[in-house]
């Protein structure tokens, strides 16, 4: 059993992440704290993919960042709740407890997070390779040349084509959809259970997005990791998923399978978010307006709070 493990905590079998309550607010100490994510609860399964989907400042990224334990660098507190994350050993551990350095080891070996612009994640100066190969020495103990093979498997895996010689390349040299590849290639190194994408495909043209999605649906059948997949768009949802979870000013409104949300969508909202999708449109109420973004829903009400 690991150090950091919860001896009292249990999750159901095949759940690996367990978010319970979870409170995450900015300028905690302040006379008007910015509540940003209120008493959200979520489980992921083992080779599941969850989609936490909402608009803009719903607190789908917070969620996200908190699993990573990296919202702290923002100046964000968990101000309630647990996050239990069964790891690898078998042991489970409440991320919330943990000091930074141990969060600091877990991160890319256990879960790992792919941001929407891989540009701003890789390191101009270092090559593709040297930056798969650190992450593998790091968390892996690998000398310098198993770390290199090691990257080049990945990028295999993620269908890099070219690998070998992509290991020498920087980040420029790479298109926008490649340098994807390359993220999600390092995400994967150490073979986490969980991974977290964070609108991975936002900044990519059409084509290139669905090519990304197609990858990460091979990527789970392969090596059956689970996901936590954040986006705005439920044509996204429905592509990807297999559960839903509609935030909605730091809640979750509504949340089932996929299949179940879109055929029987109960919270106006959700429904406001499929008719914005124009392909899925025709699958919600008939009511819902039809530019979603232009109106804002109260959570608990669902009724439209401002139209803007
Ligand atoms: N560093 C920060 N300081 C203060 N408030 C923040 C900070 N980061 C996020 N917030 C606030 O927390 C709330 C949730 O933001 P979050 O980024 O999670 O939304 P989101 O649903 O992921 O939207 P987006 O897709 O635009 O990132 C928003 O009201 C946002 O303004």
């Amino acid at each position: 059993m690991s150090v950091q493990s919860v001896a009292t905590a249990s999750l159901p079998d095949g759940v690996i992440l367990s978010v319970e309550n979870l409170e995450v607010c900015f300028a905690a100490g302040a006379a008007n704290p910015m509540r940003a994510v209120r008493g959200v609860s979520f489980q992921i399964g083992r080779g599941e993919t969850l989609a936490l989907v909402g608009e803009s400042g719903s607190g789908k990224s917070v969620t996200a960042m908190t699993v990573m334990r990296l919202t702290e660098y923002d100046g964000a507190k968990i101000t309630g709740g647990r996050i239990l994350m069964r790891l690898k050993d078998g042991g489970i551990t409440d991320l919330t407890q943990l000091s930074e350095k141990r969060v600091e080891a877990l991160r890319g070996f256990e879960f790992s997070i792919v941001f929407q612009d891989p540009m701003s994640s890789l390191n101009p100066v270092f090559t593709i390779g040297d930056q798969i190969s650190e992450v593998v020495m790091r968390h892996q103990g690998k000398s310098a040349r198993e770390a290199r093979a090691i990257a080049l498997n990945v990028l295999k895996l993620v269908r890099v084509p070219d690998a070998a010689r992509r290991l020498d390349q920087y980040a420029h040299q790479l298109s926008g959809g490649m340098r994807q590849r390359v993220m999600i290639a390092m995400a994967l190194a150490c073979r986490p259970s969980l991974m977290i994408l964070d609108e991975p495909t936002t900044a990519l043209d059409v084509t290139i997005q669905a090519q990304i999605l197609d990858l990460v649906r091979a990527l789970q059948r392969e090596i059956g990791m689970s996901v936590l997949f954040i986006t705005h768009d439920m044509g996204v949802v429905a592509e990807i998923a297999d559960r839903v979870c509609v935030m909605l000013k730091g809640e979750i409104v509504e949340s089932g399978p996929v299949n179940q949300i879109f055929a029987a969508p109960r919270h106006r909202y959700t429904r406001a978010l499929i008719s914005a999708v124009p392909r899925l449109g025709s699958m919600a109420d008939k009511d819902a307006p039809e530019k979603f973004p232009l109106v804002i829903y109260d959570a608990e009400t669902a009724e439209p709070e401002a139209a803007l």
